[in-house]
């Protein structure tokens, strides 16, 4: 049986822990904090994330990552982004040679403006074969429901991600494999930050002309992006790209366009993360995807608009007139 440790015991990470278990894994889910990981285990449910989802029995929880650890073919990494250099370092000494770790995180790091499969390489110092990335449109609650989704498994080396395929495919959750990591991660990262700009239109009243505007020049500027960073234009038109964009821009399940609905609706930055208990990783993304933008020459102008709402106060109004005023362009460059 193949066995799984998966780090992270918030909406995401319990999701893709009963898609492992519904597989057939035997799961071992790490969680950070002890009175949770009693509940889980006891309980079969995780009340703080998935209230109402029965969990296999396959699962079983823990605080200890040796514990989790111990033997897994897959380690899935499921906590934010921002928090994975500093984890992951305390984890990685004690990986099993061999064992897969798996990104299951849609964020750019700040500072560095790198990949999560890049932190992951360079933490844990292990090869491109034995990183891989998930993304697609997961929206985790519908995925808890076991509602019909598909997504995309990625990794350099193709039969590492034939393997992780075959380990987390379940009737309603259906991986299709991808060797573009690249193109994958910047599909999930960007699509937040998008997100955050139609949810933001959202509450502004605006109608669907524009948010189909928002989301098409947006997945221009995300295939541009990753055109100058080396991934395969085609993966955007792809789950990771349009199908994740799209899945993120219509729902209020997801915490990014609702996030920007609070910030369009005229809350102030402190009022609108007061008012999100989950991760949005589109807040502090926007920034560390700019920078990557910047470093890389790409223009980004609806994620320039983001950071421009989001981190420097300016309103919703004047920074959507500021990109309707940009000079007049080909639809392609
Ligand atoms: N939710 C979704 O639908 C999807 C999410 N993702 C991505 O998955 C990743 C995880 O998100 P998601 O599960 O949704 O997040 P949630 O906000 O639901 O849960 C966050 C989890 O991370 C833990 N955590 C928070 N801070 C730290 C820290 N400093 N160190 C260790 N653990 C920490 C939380 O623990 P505690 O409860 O103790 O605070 C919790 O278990 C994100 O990158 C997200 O973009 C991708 C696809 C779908
Ligand atoms: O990535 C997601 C769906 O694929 C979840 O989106 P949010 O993080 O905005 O909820």
């Amino acid at each position: 049986m193949t066995r799984c440790a998966v780090f992270g015991t918030g909406s995401w990470g319990t999701a893709f822990a009963m898609i492992l278990a519904d597989a057939g894994c035997e799961v071992s889910l790490w969680g950070r904090r002890q009175e949770l990981v009693d509940v889980v285990n006891t309980t079969h449910e995780n009340p703080d994330y998935l209230p109402g989802v029965r969990l296999s029995d396959a699962i079983t929880a823990t605080t200890d990552p040796a514990v989790a650890l111990a033997g897994a073919e897959f380690a899935v990494l499921a906590v934010p982004s921002q928090t994975l250099r500093q984890n992951l370092g305390a984890w990685a000494p004690l990986l099993e040679p061999g064992t897969v770790l798996v990104s299951l995180m849609k964020g750019i790091e700040l500072g560095t403006a790198k990949r999560m499969s890049e932190v992951i390489a360079e933490v844990a110092g292990v090869g491109p074969e034995r990183v891989a990335v998930v993304s697609g449109p997961n929206l985790a609650r519908e995925i808890a429901n076991r509602q019909p989704a598909a997504t995309v498994v990625a990794c350099s080396d193709e039969v590492v991600a034939k393997r992780l395929q075959t380990a987390c495919h379940t009737p309603y959750f259906r991986p299709y494999t991808n060797t573009d990591v690249v193109g994958c991660e910047l599909g999930g990262a960007v699509k937040n930050v998008i997100g955050l700009a139609v949810g933001m239109a959202d509450g502004m009243g605006l109608g669907d002309n524009t948010k189909a505007t928002l989301i098409t020049r947006g997945l221009a500027e995300t295939t541009r992006l990753g055109a100058a960073l080396g991934a395969d234009p085609y993966t955007f038109a792809g789950l990771a790209g349009m199908g994740d964009l799209v899945a993120t821009c219509s729902s209020p399940l997801s915490r990014n366009h609702t996030f920007g609905t609070n910030l369009g609706r005229g809350m102030t930055l402190a009022q609108a993360v007061a008012a999100t208990s989950q991760t949005a990783e589109g807040v502090k993304s926007c920034e560390s995807v700019l920078d990557l933008a910047r470093r890389s020459g790409v223009d980004m102008p609806i994620v320039e608009a983001v950071v421009d709402v989001v981190h420097n106060g300016r309103p919703t109004q004047e920074v959507l007139a500021a990109l309707m005023a940009r000079s007049a362009k080909p639809e392609r460059r």
